[in-house]
């Protein structure tokens, strides 16, 4: 039976877990008979055909497309900066937010070689969260509220979602929630992020293990994790996710920071992730730890460890074109081509 709702914001969360929508096993069907019938051999396109039966499947759709994809880029600061954990200042969170809107970003690039629209989310920069190493990084109804907010990423009729972000300091944001809900040691969960050397990697890892000792009677509750070691721009990625689960979106995650905020879901409900890709392994180190305890495996690995959403931009254009072959292509009997004996 349903619980009586306390009225509690992240009680509203917390009911959207069991709300969630399964895969279209009828359409995976329909799009696994003409893939058979399509003129190429049995299996030939390898992960292309696992990831048009992956949109099947969250699209619910019989003949999946891509036409309206979306990267949505969140960005947000914090207050553990303060800490001395990021190479550049806090002011650059801004700058770069500025450089999106004029088109130099390398996000920017990327939407343009492969025709996908691109939004902003700009939450709230001149109120850093709290120094974890000291204070909450939020309360509930912020972080409620910011994942609300990231949930409106699914509008506008988008079949196709990639999420990534833009915020300084926050390579140790997401190592802290990944310590916390994985356990381990901070050493485990740390790397350089935009250029730290060893002494600083050192230094964050202090930083980190601090933040998550001082939360030690809380790390059992992900959405505590959340509010009390994530950022903005991480809530609302899980608030993304969710809602593409809700509305039949499916989510392209990009790198270690993106993950983060689906590790959240994932300690909620391990099943919460079915309808992500993970774009891409990125180089911060522990990005392959998360995803292999995720059971999640990448579709690329190219060196890459910018943020932005640039890795999932990256597998965006691959899913385009997987999506674009199933559907265009001739069948062996339109084509004239014999089968095989
Ligand atoms: O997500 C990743 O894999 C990733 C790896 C390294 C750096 N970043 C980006 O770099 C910024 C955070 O790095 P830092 O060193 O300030 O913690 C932030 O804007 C992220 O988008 C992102
Ligand atoms: C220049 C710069 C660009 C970025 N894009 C994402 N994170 C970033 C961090 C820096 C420092």
């Amino acid at each position: 039976m349903p619980q009586t709702p306390t009225g509690l914001p992240f009680d509203d969360i917390r009911n959207l877990i069991p709300e969630m929508l399964g895969p279209d096993t009828a359409a995976v069907k329909v799009v696994r008979e003409r893939e058979a019938h399509l003129t190429k051999p049995a299996g030939s396109l390898g992960r292309m055909e696992e990831i048009v039966e992956w949109l099947a499947a969250w699209q619910g759709a019989q003949r999946p497309k891509v036409t309206r994809p979306l990267v949505a880029v969140f960005a947000g600061n914090h207050g553990v900066t303060d800490q001395g954990i990021a190479p550049f200042p806090r002011e650059v969170t801004h700058q770069m937010v500025a450089n999106f809107a004029a088109g130099g970003a390398a996000i920017n690039q990327i939407c343009i070689a492969y025709d996908l629209g691109l939004k902003v989310f700009e939450l709230a920069l001149e109120l850093p969260t709290g120094d974890i190493t000291i204070e909450d990084a939020m309360d509930e109804k912020t972080c409620a509220a910011t994942i609300a907010y990231g949930m409106e990423a699914v509008a506008g009729g988008i079949d196709l979602l990639a999420i990534g972000e833009m915020g300084i300091g926050n390579t140790t944001i997401a190592a802290a929630i990944m310590h916390g809900l994985f356990g381990g040691e901070a050493r485990d969960w740390v790397g350089p992020g935009t250029g730290l050397n060893a002494e600083g990697v050192a230094r964050k890892a202090e930083v980190i293990a601090k933040a998550v000792a001082r939360n030690k009677g809380a790390l059992k509750d992900p959405l505590e994790v959340l509010r009390r070691l994530g950022g903005r721009e991480i809530a609302a990625m899980a608030g993304a996710i969710l809602a593409g689960r809700m509305q039949r979106v499916p989510v392209i995650v990009d790198g270690y920071v993106a993950t983060s905020a689906a590790a959240i879901l994932y300690a909620m409900d391990p099943g919460a992730l079915d309808h992500c890709l993970f774009g891409h392994v990125s180089a911060e180190p522990a990005h392959r730890r998360a995803l292999e305890i995720m059971g999640k495996r990448p579709l690329l690995d190219l060196g890459m460890r910018l943020g932005e959403g640039t890795g999932a931009a990256m597998a965006m254009g691959i899913v385009k074109a997987a999506a674009q072959t199933h559907d265009g292509m001739a069948t062996f009997a339109d084509a004239g081509v014999s089968v095989s004996e």
